[in-house]
């Protein structure tokens, strides 16, 4: 590959030959020094010395463990150029900065933190990591802490989107998914979701930060979150739409009926406990273990055809097919509605209960640990649902501690497939007079059955009659590498 530039210069004051190849990669090589890089993957930032520039890196580095595996993390560096003459100094620089600027680089970003989130650490996390990144990245920011909950909602509707490429959130999923309904119910919407969302890890539920990560070959921390929003680069990602009667709401992550959703909720008891509140509660539902009544019906993706039964109408109670004739029967007063794409009767599946878990996702974590969905793709069009109608309370156990690899979807109890749309159906409990359960989307509650824990009157939604899940391929966007 051919050089850019080559010379003789000091490194962190070792003597070395270094070349800046037109690929954007620089290497070096010395009696005591030699090492590469790649500008645009690994380097934060760029300053001028006196004589010298210094090169904010965060490369790729691997390191054993105990276990005697090894991890590959990023670990910051920074390198001091040194050179003979301004002329040089001012050629370096220049060449450098060069493939930096064409990497699409945010210039000014809209950083959101939840101060609340997770452990409470929103704001540390902003000043002790994320911010030492973003100004080496000679990235300007506006940061806002959320006051309330729906602040984030009310901060994505209002902002001026002419003043930043892109939303960053310091926070859980929760403050993600309030940020992109504040876009979608903008006047200007189109404009307003085209904005590249980042998310850096600070809540209990981190799923899309992990899904991001993984995707992207990084390890799951703050500042390797961080670096993916500084190096700029974009994925579509789908958007799920949850409609139930005038109610709606827009989903990047999830939705559950059964066994996640109970665990999720019933375990706010034990909130003090942390993210160990999930553990104990889900040991106490196997022992219990409950199945739910009712059923769903699904648009298969190719190649998940084969799976349940013909469509069952009596399944839906209330159904709005969520087509552009229904839509303007419910006469949205702005923002976006949903997909507008009418979907064919005839190639609808469906199943009924009794069932342990029904699970939706959009991508293919939901949390740090649990990847319910290991074929899940950001931005392919479909959802995907896993389904597990019985089993015994020993094979629960072990599939649950296979949700860590996603090697549960390769048991026999467990339905795992691909779907355009959903419709819900929730009921009872299976062989009880005892209440319904709870119907979860992105971690709160959208509907619960009467008699379950907690007040129903204020849930978004209703439990029993249908609710519709369809999805928009790639209508949001990420600071995430393709
Ligand atoms: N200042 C605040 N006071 C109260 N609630 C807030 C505040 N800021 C944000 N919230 C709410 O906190 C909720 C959870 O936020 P987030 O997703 O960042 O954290 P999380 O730790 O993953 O959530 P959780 O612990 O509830 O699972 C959101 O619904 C958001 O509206």
């Amino acid at each position: 590959m051919e050089s850019l530039v080559e010379e003789e210069l000091q490194l962190d004051g070792a003597q070395v030959t270094a070349t800046l190849r037109y690929s954007g990669a620089l290497q070096w090589h010395g009696t005591t020094k030699q090492g590469c890089l790649v500008v645009q993957d690994d380097v934060i930032g760029i300053k001028r010395g006196e004589l010298s520039i210094i090169l904010y890196t965060f490369c790729m580095s691997s390191k054993s463990t105990i276990c005697g595996g090894f991890t590959r993390k990023r670990r910051r560096k920074d390198l001091r150029l040194s050179f003979a003459n301004d002329a040089s100094q001012q050629l370096w620089f220049e060449s450098i900065q060069v493939f930096l600027d064409e990497a699409g680089r945010p210039r000014k970003l809209l950083v959101i933190v939840n101060p609340f989130g997770g452990q409470g650490a929103g704001k540390t996390i902003f000043v002790q990591i994320v911010e030492p990144m973003l100004q080496a990245a000679r990235i300007a920011y506006a940061m806002k802490e959320t006051l309330f909950q729906g602040h984030a909602k009310d901060l994505a509707k209002s902002f001026d989107l002419s003043q930043f490429d892109g939303i960053v959130c310091v926070s859980g999923d929760g403050v993600l998914v309030e940020i992109l309904n504040g876009l979608l119910e903008r006047v200007d919407w189109k404009h307003a979701i085209r904005k590249p969302l980042g998310i850096i890890p600070a809540g209990t539920g981190n799923g899309m930060a992990k899904s991001v990560l993984h995707h992207a070959g990084e390890f799951f921390d703050i500042a390797s979150a961080t670096f993916l929003i500084i190096r700029g680069q974009k994925h579509a990602l789908d958007v799920a739409t949850v409609v139930q009667g005038q109610v709606r709401f827009h989903s990047l992550l999830m939705l559950s009926w059964g066994l996640v959703a109970d665990v999720d909720f019933e375990s706010e008891k034990f909130r003090w406990m942390g993210a160990f509140r999930f553990d104990v509660q889900t040991l106490i539902r196997i022992v219990n273990l409950r199945r739910y009544n009712g059923g769903f019906s699904y648009l298969p993706a190719a190649g998940s055809e084969g799976t349940g039964g013909p469509y069952s109408s009596e399944l839906e109670v209330n159904k709005l097919l969520h087509s552009g004739e229904a839509d303007s029967e419910r006469s949205w007063r702005k923002g976006y509605s949903g997909p507008l794409h009418s979907l064919p009767t005839a190639e609808w599946r469906s199943m009924e209960g009794a069932f342990v878990l029904v699970w939706l996702t959009n991508v293919p974590f939901t949390s740090e640990k649990v990847m319910p969905a290991p074929l899940a793709k950001f931005s392919d069009g479909f959802l995907d649902l896993i389904v597990l109608r019985d089993c015994s309370r020993w094979k629960l156990f072990c599939l649950l501690f296979k949700l860590q690899s996603g090697s549960h979807v390769k048991s026999k109890s467990i339905e795992y497939l691909k779907v355009k749309a959903f419709r819900l159906s929730p009921g009872g409990q299976y062989a009880s007079d005892k209440p319904g359960g709870y119907v979860d989307l992105d971690g709160e509650i959208l509907a619960r059955g009467q008699g379950s824990f907690g007040d129903a009157s204020n849930d978004p939604m209703v439990y029993g009659p249908t609710i519709e899940v369809s999805v928009q391929q790639g209508l949001a966007t990420l600071f995430c590498p393709s």
